[in-house]
């Protein structure tokens, strides 16, 4: 953000105290949208950096608005950023109570019915509050007041999970606990962690006039995925195509007592585009395929695995020893990218000896824990999201690591977090639908890299258009691979 703030503010007749007047003025515009959160008062925290310097700006715009105001400004025992003062002195010209608190002082008595404006700290966070601003953040989150929290919640690092956590629940970066974070311009990894979310509130991104030029001009080694970069990896089904040319792929998936998981991941994979699908499963279960997926075709003998495009291993899988001499026979045979997941990745953090032989560029999609059992325990999120991105490029590996905001590391290590999807997915069977869809969209001819951006889009797509139709609570996995159509739609010209 420091970058891209410097080279708006050198390449756009722009300066910063003007920077932070947008950014003020967008949370003002925010809040009034919002009918001021139904709410007459505000008080307004400060420290002496240029998040507090916003926090000096909407207070004058709250005050222009007639709105009650009062600020309290946390004396560090130095003088506050040029932003800053220049922010003071105009808020000095308006009729808002200002009030400092000292080191040792008394804490301030706020109005009871307010919402809490949050601008102690913002991006310029380095290490655990401490002292006076530890205090004050804990009599925020206990105030009873709702917090909104300019760019971050205060004490919260840009870059990092605020936990571990202790036993008594606190983390250790003490952080206000917003119900909203009106954040500038982009996502800071802070606001993708899950165990930060509590911290966060809702996150509302606010365009504060930050340069475009800047994200054409640099390779950022971490950026979201969104609606126009899915649309730039789609490609057009030609209209004289055949079956052939979509690609045969081949699912490992399903055991006794497991099918659905084969049934969901073949659905996905087909609705990927691909041409033609064979399952490798057991043949106990042959009727529940050939019933539940007409489409599919079943293998249950020995497979040519390099007769397949794509080849997509472990929907429920298990772990039996059967399901490890397939999973090795593969091993010894493939050369080209796969997709592993669930108990195929279960078995590969128990066979460690199999981790050489995974072709480069294969697609390993494990949950939080599967994570953790291949790579090692992490203490917090953004431990494990580093360690993803480590062992994407050791191995050679894109790993796509489930969670709200997806993780997809690159063996090149460009890492990318995805912006689809909702609680809603949190349910069993949509990690097979995804496995699913990114082994059709390798079928399809999309590279592994490729498939691994627009898979994770559209699965979390799908399940944004099955939420709106079923609500949050009632999604099922099946809901979402009946709406990946529509997400396919949602980006095709
Ligand atoms: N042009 C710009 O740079 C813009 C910046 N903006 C605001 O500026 C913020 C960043 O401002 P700053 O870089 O001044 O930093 P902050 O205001 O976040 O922090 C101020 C200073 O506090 C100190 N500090 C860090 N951790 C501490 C701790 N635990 N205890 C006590 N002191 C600590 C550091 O010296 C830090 O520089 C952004 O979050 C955003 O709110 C916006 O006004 C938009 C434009
Ligand atoms: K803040």
């Amino acid at each position: 953000m420091r970058d891209w703030d410097a080279f708006t503010i050198s390449n756009l007749p722009i300066s910063s105290i003007d920077l932070m007047e947008n950014a003020a003025r967008a949370c003002v515009t925010w809040l009034e949208d919002h009918e001021f959160l139904y709410s007459e008062k505000f008080t307004i925290f400060c420290g002496k950096g240029n998040n507090g310097g916003d926090g000096l700006a909407i207070a004058r715009l709250l005050g222009e608005r007639n709105k009650k105001v009062q600020v309290f400004i946390l004396e560090f025992g130095q003088p506050g950023t040029a932003d800053f003062q220049t922010n003071l002195q105009r808020l000095h010209g308006s009729e808002v109570d200002i009030q400092y608190l000292q080191e040792g002082g008394d804490l301030p008595e706020i109005f009871p019915d307010s919402w809490i404006i949050d601008a102690l700290l913002g991006t310029g966070t380095s290490r655990p509050a401490t002292g006076r601003l530890e205090i004050l953040i804990d009599f925020i989150n206990r105030s009873g007041c709702p917090v909104c929290s300019i760019d971050l919640p205060s004490g919260m690092p840009a870059d990092f999970s605020i936990g571990p956590f202790n036993s008594e629940g606190q983390p250790y970066f003490p952080s206000v606990r917003a119900k909203v974070t009106l954040s500038f311009q982009s996502y800071k990894p802070a606001l993708l962690f899950a165990e930060n979310a509590a911290y966060t509130g809702l996150v509302h991104l606010l365009d504060i006039g930050l340069s475009s030029a800047f994200l054409k001009s640099t390779d950022p080694d971490f950026e979201g995925v969104d609606q126009e970069m899915a649309s730039g990896i789609i490609e057009p089904r030609s209209p004289f195509a055949h079956k052939g040319n979509f690609g045969h792929a081949l699912l490992i998936a399903g055991s006794v007592g497991k099918m659905g998981a084969a049934l969901l991941a073949g659905k996905a994979c087909l609705r990927a585009g691909c041409g033609l699908l064979t399952f490798q499963s057991p043949e106990t279960e042959r009727s529940i395929l050939q019933t539940g997926l007409p489409e599919a075709m079943l293998l249950t003998g020995h497979i040519d695995a390099n007769y397949y495009r794509s080849i997509g291993c472990g929907p429920g899988l298990g772990q039996s020893a059967a399901a490890a001499t397939l999973l090795e026979q593969i091993l010894n045979e493939v050369k080209r990218p796969m997709v592993w997941d669930a108990d195929a990745i279960n078995l590969l953090a128990v066979q460690t000896e199999w981790q050489k032989k995974i072709p480069p560029f294969t697609i390993l999609t494990p949950h939080p824990k599967e994570f953790d059992r291949l790579a090692g325990i992490s203490i917090n999120e953004s431990e494990r999201w580093n360690s993803a991105r480590a062992l994407a490029i050791s191995k050679q590996w894109i790993i796509i690591l489930k969670g709200h905001h997806t993780l997809i590391a690159m063996p090149g290590g460009k890492a990318y977090f995805n912006t689809s999807g909702n609680a809603a997915m949190a349910k069993g069977g949509s990690g097979d639908v995804l496995t699913g869809l990114l082994t059709g969209l390798i079928a399809r001819g999309y590279t592994p890299e490729k498939a691994a951006l627009l898979g994770v889009w559209l699965h979390g797509r799908a399940g944004d258009f099955a939420a709106s139709e079923w609500g949050m609570e009632s999604v099922l996995a099946g809901d979402i691979i009946d709406q990946i159509g529509n997400a396919f739609m949602e980006i095709s010209s």
